[in-house]
């Protein structure tokens, strides 16, 4: 076993485990919203499918209205209507226009439009007070080319993406199935919510953070309740559990005495490395049931789900093949000090925001004990081994900017 990594080395080893197949599933467009492609998508037509216009007015011949102006107004003869859906059958000719709606195809022999409110239409005479211009005509293709790749396998179908599969066409896709997150809760004192809270007993609060972080990050939750004292009783629920392609634990993984998951990772099976030189989520743990990766996350609230983020993250990133990565750090400047630790990259919780330039000030009490700073703040700030950053200076930190 190997311990006290840096953050790059845990990281490293725990992308390593992500090894599994996910297999893929085709489900309906309107089912897809927050699953990631398993296929490369490309469109089954031209978006416009033909020249279309942009604007409600008249479709024309450009020369026709050179010069055409409030004072010396160019009268065109209406031949004809074209609304969104029902093209218009003629072609236009000299001195004639055609009205158009927004997204309806230019009639042939038309070259330009003009928006409504530029015209006075006079029985079947339209007035023209300004010229008509090819300005505002899509191209047929402007938007999306049948046979070209818009969303690419690994991409998030997020609303924008869903709309523009719909856009090229495609009624179902084929999605990469949502890895299967175990989620087991260890320790005497937790209880659940609604139940009484004995003397010093807390709330389970963290398999409802990890729950949350597990979805957003495109996998399946699945409680498994909290941990009995037998490794026996341990294994028999693992199993129940089904397939799993990934185990969270919460807790007993610091110095403390003795924790029956420990003992059931150490004596059947392969603890990988357990902690890491980061402050909060220092004991965090990486091991091996059989061939299922488990991740230790240690009991503080802050810790589990900022180890999760961390590394939990990354890992179901890494097996649904995603296209983004799974963070990006920033630069902003500090408004607020930020203590560091020694020898340990440290991860604050901090509101970023934008004042002219980026900005990031703390949350207030950064004990990984209150979790509000992770409900309120929407950033970890990154303070590498042995800093301290003071107010004005550049840190880093990393949006927890949720898209689901
Ligand atoms: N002597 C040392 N003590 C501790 C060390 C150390 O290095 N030496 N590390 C500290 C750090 S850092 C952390 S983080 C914690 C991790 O502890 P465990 O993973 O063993 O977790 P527990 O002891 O079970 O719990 C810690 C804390 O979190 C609360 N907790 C646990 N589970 C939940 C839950 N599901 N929902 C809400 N809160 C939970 C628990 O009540 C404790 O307060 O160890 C330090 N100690
Ligand atoms: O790593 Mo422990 O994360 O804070 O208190």
């Amino acid at each position: 076993m190997r311990t006290s990594l840096t953050v790059e080395e845990a990281l490293e080893l725990v992308l390593a485990e992500a090894r599994g197949e996910l297999g893929v599933e085709v489900l309906p467009l309107k089912e897809a919203w927050g699953r990631v492609l398993a296929e490369d998508l490309a469109a089954l037509v031209d978006h416009p499918d033909q020249d279309d216009t942009a604007i409600d007015g008249y479709a024309c011949r450009q020369e026709d209205t050179l010069g055409a102006s409030r004072e010396s107004p160019v009268r065109l003869k209406v031949i004809g209507e074209s609304p969104a859906g029902k093209p218009f059958g003629g072609r236009v000719g000299p001195k004639e226009a055609v009205a158009v709606y927004t997204g309806a195809p230019v009639p042939e022999g038309a070259d330009a439009v003009i928006r409504v409110e530029d015209t006075r239409r006079e029985g079947d005479e339209v007035l023209l007070f300004a010229p008509a211009s090819p300005k505002d005509i899509r191209p047929k293709g402007d938007d999306l080319r049948r046979g070209e790749v818009y969303l690419k396998r690994g991409d998030l179908l997020s609303p924008g993406r869903l709309g523009l599969a719909a856009a090229m066409g495609h009624p179902r896709v084929k999605v990469f199935r949502r890895p299967r997150v175990g989620i087991l809760t260890t320790g005497d004192e937790v209880v659940e919510p609604g139940e009484p809270l004995p003397y010093g007993g807390v709330y389970n609060s963290n398999a409802y953070s990890l729950l949350g972080l597990v979805w957003e990050a495109g996998g399946e939750p699945v409680l498994l309740g909290k941990v009995e004292d037998e490794p026996e009783k341990v294994l028999a629920r693992l199993e129940g559990a089904g397939r799993l392609d990934l185990l969270l634990t919460s807790g007993g993984v610091s110095m403390g005495e003795y924790d029956v998951v420990r003992k059931v990772l150490e004596e059947r099976g392969e603890v990988l490395f357990w902690k890491v030189k980061q402050q909060p989520g220092g004991p965090l743990l990486l091991a091996r049931l059989g061939e299922l990766p488990v991740l230790g996350l240690p009991g503080n609230p802050v810790s589990s789900m900022v180890t999760f983020f961390l590394y939990g993250r990354p890992f179901l990133f890494r097996l649904l093949q995603r296209t983004e990565p799974p963070y990006r750090a920033l630069k902003a400047r500090a408004l607020t000090p930020f203590r560091g630790a020694p020898g340990k990259k440290v991860f604050r919780r901090g509101v970023l925001s934008f004042e002219g330039e980026l900005v990031v000030r703390t949350t207030g009490n950064q004990s990984s004990g209150v979790l509000r700073s992770m409900a309120q703040g929407n950033a970890l700030v990154v303070i590498p081994p042995d800093r301290d950053v003071q107010e004005g200076q550049e840190v880093e930190a990393i949006p927890l900017t949720f898209v689901l």
